[in-house]
């Protein structure tokens, strides 16, 4: 979609779902660039909830943005205005007096809330969740640029997403440092990794790390196929194993490890899974396992360059595209450029591994194990 464009911009971003290294280089990029142009740019805090509870920010739900308050942030993890992934305003949690809670639709008190605040234009940064929201509000008149985020890697239209590269290398580092200690007590270590729907993570930094067994959610694993690749390690003379598993990994007859189930404006919470491929590996192979949860560490600390680099080009193109009178779109890495899909496009699916990419090609010619 294509709208007339006007010279002086009062923009808004907002940052949501969970936190991912980078964001805080994409809130510099956009103030800076709107700032360059002469226009005024403002932060919603913690996802919408800046708009939707007003009460619980005394000191304001929508704050200016400037050349101070962005000082010095690119490496930062986080984000300086908040982020949520609970209380999705498509499908809020609503408490009736008789006690059940239902999901309401809350985006028209977005739309009026944005206009109370003279916004003429919103750059949206977040996951699939955060980009069907943009794609509703723009549905509903509002003029939106979505910027992709997620440490995950799963959403689709786009490259890359920035926050994967720093997780990823953090990922890998801490399996490096297992390989060590697992050879010198001759054991099997375990990492679970994030990765809800998707082993991005998991096969990224098992493969880099040299990982012996990667369990991704998109390859039903088989416990006995695994031990059998441990044990044939200990025939071979090497006693010890490293083994990654992405949180959202499961058995071929079971199911995901969960520690909390799915609630009215909040996805289900999973983990566990470590825990379980490490005691069962143990009753099979009769060797000592540890279990290392990597979980919001992934999430944490500055940015790798690459993400660095990606976070400000997404933030700088945002408001690029704004000036060009876009909306509904998404920034989409495209190398060597970034392009804009539309946001319809970009939440189609999830991005998940394909089973035949050269990232699984090689993991399997390394002789890694899926349990399958
Ligand atoms: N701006 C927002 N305001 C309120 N809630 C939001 C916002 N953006 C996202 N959410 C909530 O957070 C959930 C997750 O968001 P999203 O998919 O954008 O993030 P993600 O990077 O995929 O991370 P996650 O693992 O949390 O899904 C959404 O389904 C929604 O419930
Ligand atoms: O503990 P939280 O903040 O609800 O988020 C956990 C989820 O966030 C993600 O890291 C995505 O950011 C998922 O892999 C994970 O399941
Ligand atoms: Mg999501």
């Amino acid at each position: 979609m294509t709208i007339d464009t006007a010279s002086r911009l009062r923009i808004a971003i907002c940052t949501g779902g969970g936190d991912a290294p980078g964001l805080n280089a994409v809130i510099r990029a956009v103030v800076l660039s709107a700032l360059n142009r002469g226009w005024e740019c403002y932060g919603i805090r913690d996802g919408f909830n800046g708009i939707l509870s007003p009460k619980s920010y005394p000191r304001g739900g929508v704050i200016p943005l400037t050349r101070d308050t962005v000082h010095g942030i690119t490496p930062l993890g986080g984000t300086i205005i908040g982020t949520t992934n609970r209380g999705n305003p498509l499908r809020y949690p609503t408490l009736l007096p008789d006690g059940t809670v239902i999901e309401r639709d809350r985006t028209d008190e977005i739309v009026n809330g944005l206009a109370v605040y003279g916004i003429d234009a919103l750059i949206s940064v977040g996951g699939d969740g955060s980009m069907e929201i943009a794609s509703a509000l723009t549905r509903k008149g509002v003029r939106v640029i979505g910027v992709p985020k997620t440490i995950d890697n799963d959403l689709d239209g786009t490259v890359a997403t920035f926050g994967f590269d720093t997780a990823v290398a953090f990922a890998t580092e801490a399996i490096d440092r297992l390989h060590t200690t697992a050879e010198a007590h001759q054991r099997v270590m375990v990492v679970e990794v994030m990765g809800r729907y998707a082993g991005w993570i998991a096969l990224n930094a098992g493969v880099s790390g040299t990982a012996h067994a990667v369990l991704i959610p998109e390859i039903p694993y088989d416990i006995h196929k695994v031990a059998a690749k441990i044990k044939s390690r200990e025939a071979e003379g090497r006693p010890y194993s490293v083994v990654v598993v992405a949180e959202g990994a499961r058995p071929i007859e079971g199911s995901v490890s969960l520690i909390a189930p799915k609630e009215a404006g909040r996805a289900e919470r999973l983990g566990g899974i470590g825990e379980r491929v490490a005691r069962e590996l143990e009753a099979l192979t009769g060797r000592e396992t540890r279990v290392v949860v990597l979980g919001h560490l992934l999430r944490g600390g500055t940015p790798t360059t690459f993400d660095r680099l990606l976070a400000l080009r997404f933030g700088a193109a945002a408001v690029r595209a704004l000036e060009e009178g876009q909306s509904g779109v998404m920034v989409a890495l495209d190398p060597p450029t970034v392009r804009y899909v539309p946001l319809e496009e970009a939440t189609r699916r999830m991005k998940t591994v394909p089973l035949d990419s050269d990232t699984m090609l090689t993991a399997r010619d390394l002789g890694i194990s899926f349990g399958d």
